[in-house]
Order: structure tokens, then sequence, then C-alpha cells
């Protein structure tokens, strides 16, 4: 399928999706989201990939929403078209998630970062909600998905000033998960990928689910969830599979089943 603003590409069982509006500092418009969501729903469908990578170029990430196109409309406009509920699509995504971050991710390029599951940074990387010096508020979950991340005093921070913080601040935070020199961002994204799609599927998918869960319910509700999916890991052959390597002293051979 061609693609007029990204670039999709398997490296074994990752799908790696490239933001690729290097001009506009990978802004994010309504067609380069239209075919994010449908590229990252399509590798969620395949059987042979286990997990996805998200990245953009070294300068950005992405610099946000895109401001040309958001310019001219009018709130019915906005609030008919339902603006960015189709990105909601990407947090339905079962399979793992990596961001790899450098430059700039900013506003919407800062959001769709916290719509992964992993976000690891380049020691460029640049994150921020600058929405108000535009004159509007964060509106791809940021102002939740930020407090939720870093807590509410850097948040409120955030969005208030719309000052960025560096890779650094970001991992003391609590945004990211790991910091790598730039030049390895990729190869450290794709490794870490790999690893989880060397994974058992379903297992991974039930992983995912119930973290997210922590996010969502009382801790009490939580850990209820996370039982009964663990109960469930022994329904699967890969739960077998798994302990018997161990005891044997062998690597697993996962079966995603
Ligand atoms: C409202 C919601 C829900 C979400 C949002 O995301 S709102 C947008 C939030 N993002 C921002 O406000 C960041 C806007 N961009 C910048 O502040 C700067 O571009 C920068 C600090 C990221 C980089 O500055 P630099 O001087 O290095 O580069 P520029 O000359 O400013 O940009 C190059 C090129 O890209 C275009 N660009 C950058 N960001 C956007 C954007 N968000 N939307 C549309 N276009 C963007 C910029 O206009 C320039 O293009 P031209 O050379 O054609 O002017």
């Amino acid at each position: 399928m061609t693609h007029q603003t990204i670039l999709v590409e398997r490296h074994g069982r990752v799908g790696l999706i490239t933001l690729n509006r290097p001009k506009a500092l990978n802004a994010l418009n309504l067609e380069l989201m239209r075919e994010v969501t449908t590229a990252a729903r399509e590798l969620d469908r395949d059987p042979d990939i286990g997990a996805l990578v998200i990245t953009g170029s070294a300068k950005a990430f992405a610099a946000g929403a895109d401001i040309k196109e958001m310019q001219p409309n009018s709130y019915p406009q906005v609030y008919l078209d339902d603006w960015f509920a189709e990105w909601d699509q990407l947090a339905q995504v079962r399979k793992p998630i990596i961001a790899a971050v450098a430059g700039y991710a900013l506003g919407g390029g800062c959001e769709l970062a916290m719509l992964c599951d992993v976000l690891l940074a380049a020691d460029t990387a640049k994150f921020g909600q600058p929405e108000i010096k535009l004159g509007v508020i964060p509106g791809i979950g940021g102002s939740q998905r930020l407090t939720r991340a870093i807590g509410k005093a850097k948040a409120m921070e955030l969005c208030l000033t719309g000052r960025m913080m560096g890779a650094e601040e970001a991992e003391r935070a609590g945004l990211v998960s790991r910091i790598v020199p730039a030049d390895d961002l990729l190869d450290n994204a794709l490794a870490t990928a790999t690893i989880i799609a060397g994974m058992s599927a379903p297992i991974a998918i039930m992983a995912k689910e119930a973290v997210n869960r922590a996010y969502e319910t009382t801790l009490a509700e939580g850990v209820r969830f996370e039982r009964r999916l663990f109960h469930a890991t022994f329904a699967t052959a890969d739960q077998k599979e798994g302990m018997a390597a161990f005891i044997d002293k062998r690597d697993p051979k996962f079966l995603h089943n």
C-alpha cells in the first residue's frame, strides 16, 4: 500500500512506522493520522507481527498537530468531525507499541508518544504541551496522560507555560523508560521490540492490558483483573512451553497460542 506521510517496514516480527513529513517536522495532519492509525491496525491484525515501533526523524518525532490545517476551522466543524477522535484507535491496538523519540515531541507529538506503551528517548528529545501558546489546550489526551505519567505539579506547569522538557528531565519524571544516544535510538527501539515480539503474543497482550488497567481503575479492581488474566495464562500452550523451557534449561519456543 502506498503511503504519503509515513513509511511502513517489517523487521522480522516488528512493524516499524516512520513519520515522514520532514519539511513540516512531522506535523500531524489528518492524512498522517489516518495513515498511522490504519497501518497500526493492520500490523495489529497481522499474526506475523508481535510488536510495533513508531518513530520520526532526528529533528522531530512530531512537532504537534498541523497548525496550518487547524487554524481556519470553526467550532462546529471540529466538533461535528470530532477532531482527533481517530487517534483513539491507536489506544485500541492490542500489541505493544514502542515510541522512539528524537528531537521535538510537542503537543500532538508528545500525545502520540504517550499513546504508545514504551517510550524510548534519544538524548536530543524535547517534550512539551505548548498548545496554550496557540490559544488552545491539548486535544489528543495530553492533559490526562501527561498528568498520569509525571504527576499533577509538573504536568500543570508544562500545560500552563508551554515549556519544553529535555530527555533527562522526562526520564526523571517517569515519562520515558530509557534514554539512549541519538545515533542508537532506532537500533535500541527495534531490539526492544524484537525482544517483546519474541514473547508469547497472547501473553504480551495480557501484560499490556494489565498494566494499562492500572490507569483506569482502583487498586483492588486492578489486582483482581490481573489475577483473572494470570489464571487465563494457564489456558495457553505458551505457559506450558515457557515453564517447561525453564525447567529443561533451554530457550522457550513460543507458538503464540
Ligand atoms: C492543538 C492540539 C490538539 C495539538 C497540537 O499539537 S498544537 C501544536 C503544538 N506544537 C507546537 O506549537 C510546535 C510548533 N512548532 C514550533 O514551535 C517550531 O517549529 C519548533 C520549535 C518545533 C522548531 O522550530 P524551527 O525554527 O527549528 O523550525 P520551523 O522553521 O519553525 O519549522 C520548520 C517547518 O515546519 C513547520 N511546522 C513546525 N511545526 C508545525 C506544526 N505543528 N504544524 C504545522 N507546521 C509546522 C513550520 O511552519 C516550518 O514550515 P515552513 O518553513 O513552511 O514555514
